[in-house]
């Protein structure tokens, strides 16, 4: 039976990486996803951006929503000082699958935890299932509509402290207006844009930094 494209993005990253070697793995990705197939990873751009603001913030707890195929998983856990930890949501069992396969052939599985299930789900249980009070980073990029209810969420569950970073991807591209509205509204976050572009193209995308202001 024919292949998925993250299939071909694993081979791609087994063939043209070097295991243990995150920056190679990063490299193999958006060569693979400028050249032969797009796919919805952060991408180098807005990828960037990403590195700045985690190694600006250097959290001890993170949270990532919509792991994918771990392209920002690696990149985010590349960056993260020893004893830190990333826990990942994701909910399609098949990309978990390849996303568990690429942060191990990057050699970060130490400090990630990737989590196979719905983010409305684990949220509430973060505190009793891996002893997390508050996380110092969260980096959106899972279903747009859930983008506001999940923010939501983790502040109802007490997982955001005083200085808490959200950061979201393709706030213009594919866009979370009621998120954005939200965020950049609310006297409980301090919120600005960077713009930037779609991964691997020349349409305007961009992240969102929203710090918790408690
Ligand atoms: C119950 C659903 C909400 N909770 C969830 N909990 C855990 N994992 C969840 C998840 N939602 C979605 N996911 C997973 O996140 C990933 C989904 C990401 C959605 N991202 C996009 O749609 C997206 C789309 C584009 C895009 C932009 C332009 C275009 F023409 C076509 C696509 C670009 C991006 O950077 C994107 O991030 C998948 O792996 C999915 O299985
Ligand atoms: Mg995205």
């Amino acid at each position: 039976t024919k292949s998925t494209r993250p299939q071909r993005l694993l081979k791609a990253v087994q063939k043209h990486s070097t295991r243990g070697d995150p920056q190679s793995v990063i490299s193999a990705i958006d060569h693979f996803c400028r050249h032969r197939e797009w796919a919805m990873n952060v991408g180098d751009e807005k990828g960037s951006i990403l590195d700045s603001v985690v190694s600006e913030l250097n959290p001890e707890k993170v949270l990532e929503l919509g792991t994918y195929c771990g392209y920002s998983t690696v990149r985010i856990a590349r960056l993260l000082p020893p004893g830190a930890r990333l826990i990942t949501l994701e909910f399609n069992a098949d990309y978990a699958a390849i996303a568990r396969q690429v942060i191990a052939w990057a050699g970060l599985e130490d400090k990630v935890q990737l989590v196979e299930g719905a983010s409305g789900d684990w949220i509430p249980r973060m505190k009793e299932h891996f002893g997390i009070e508050t996380f110092d980073f969260v980096f959106l990029d899972h279903w747009k509509d859930r983008y506001l209810p999940d923010t939501k969420l983790m502040e109802d569950c007490g997982l955001l402290r005083k200085g808490t970073v959200l950061l979201a991807d393709n706030v213009i591209c594919p866009g979370v207006p009621d998120y954005l509205e939200y965020v950049r509204n609310s006297l409980s976050y301090k919120s600005c844009y960077f713009k930037s572009h779609l991964e691997y193209t020349k349409a305007e995308d961009g992240l969102e930094k929203s710090v918790f202001l408690g």
